[in-house]
């Protein structure tokens, strides 16, 4: 599955005055990177009526859908894929439905749920309620990020963190071991649903990992400079010349030059004296 990082889901009740396609499309503008519709109270044609709008949307973006709740609903629109809750129906018998190239989640609120989760073949896990919420009439109690560390420690499939999540408390949930986060009331809720995305984004890069080609080998790393670059691999700065896409950068720059995607660099190790 296409990876993703910041899981927009509707919430129409967090915006009366607003059409919820117009509100998902600010959020995709301000870097969703996949997006659920979640409906508790429509009946089943305008969910079906907003299902086929969001799918027009999210083409347009190529961003995934998701559905939640409604696998009918998913398959007549083609949508990416659908979220489970752990009372819907079973895993296997939704991966029988949807096919094995559709992409099911399905939220757990303890690691044996997440275990029996993986083990089922669900594409990813939602993990939470990490705080109180009000979005969810029978929610349980909060699992807190003690739960977010003891999935990141052992869970292999990538998980979402989901449940009161903020701007003001999101470093939490992602230096507790997050790099997905979900969110209804703050991005939808918000007077400026793109600028908040942004922010999420912005909070959420330096937890994502870089794809660095280091002397000839792919790496996937948690490094934001050629300065974390050097110190990951352990290297003595003063005995290394750092050279990025062909130029060698000044070891007094390298705190300062940013690595991204697909960047080439050279460490040369030179041994000191004669
Ligand atoms: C990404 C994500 N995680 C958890 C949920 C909650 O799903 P569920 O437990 O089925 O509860 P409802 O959303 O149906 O009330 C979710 N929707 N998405
Ligand atoms: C659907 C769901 N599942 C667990 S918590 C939750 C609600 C999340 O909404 P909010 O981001 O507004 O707390
Ligand atoms: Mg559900």
């Amino acid at each position: 599955m296409k990876n993703f990082h910041l899981y927009a889901i509707t919430g129409e009740e967090f915006h009366p005055r607003k059409d919820v396609i117009d509100v998902m499309e600010e959020a995709l503008q301000g870097g969703a990177d996949i997006i659920q519709l979640r409906d508790k109270t429509s009946k089943k044609p305008d969910v079906l009526k907003k299902a086929l709008a969001l799918r027009e949307l999210t083409l347009k973006y190529d961003v995934p859908l998701i559905i939640n709740d409604h696998i009918d609903i998913a398959l007549q629109v083609g949508a990416d894929g659908v979220h489970l809750g752990q009372d819907d129906l079973s895993l296997e018998e939704a991966r029988r439905l949807m096919g094995p190239d559709k992409i099911i989640g399905i939220s757990t609120h303890h690691i044996q749920e997440a275990r029996a989760a993986q083990e089922g073949g669900a594409d990813y896990i939602g993990v939470g309620p990490i705080f109180p919420t009000k979005s969810k009439k029978d929610v349980v109690a909060p699992v807190t990020t003690n739960y977010i560390k003891e999935v990141a420690a052992e869970i292999t499939i990538p998980f979402v963190a989901i449940g009161g999540i903020k701007l003001h408390n999101v470093d939490e949930v992602l230096s507790a071991g997050a790099t997905r986060v979900c969110m209804i009331s703050e991005i939808v809720g918000s007077e400026n649903v793109q600028q908040v995305c942004s922010q999420f984004r912005e909070k959420l890069k330096p937890y994502q990992p870089v794809n660095l080609i280091v002397n000839g080998e792919n790496h996937e790393l948690h490094v934001q400079s050629i300065q974390e670059l050097v110190l990951h691999f352990k290297l003595k700065p003063n005995l290394i010349i750092a050279e990025v896409d062909g130029e060698i950068v000044d070891r007094d720059s390298w705190s300062h030059t940013p690595v991204k995607d697909g960047t080439k660099i050279e460490l040369v190790e030179f041994i000191a004296g004669g």
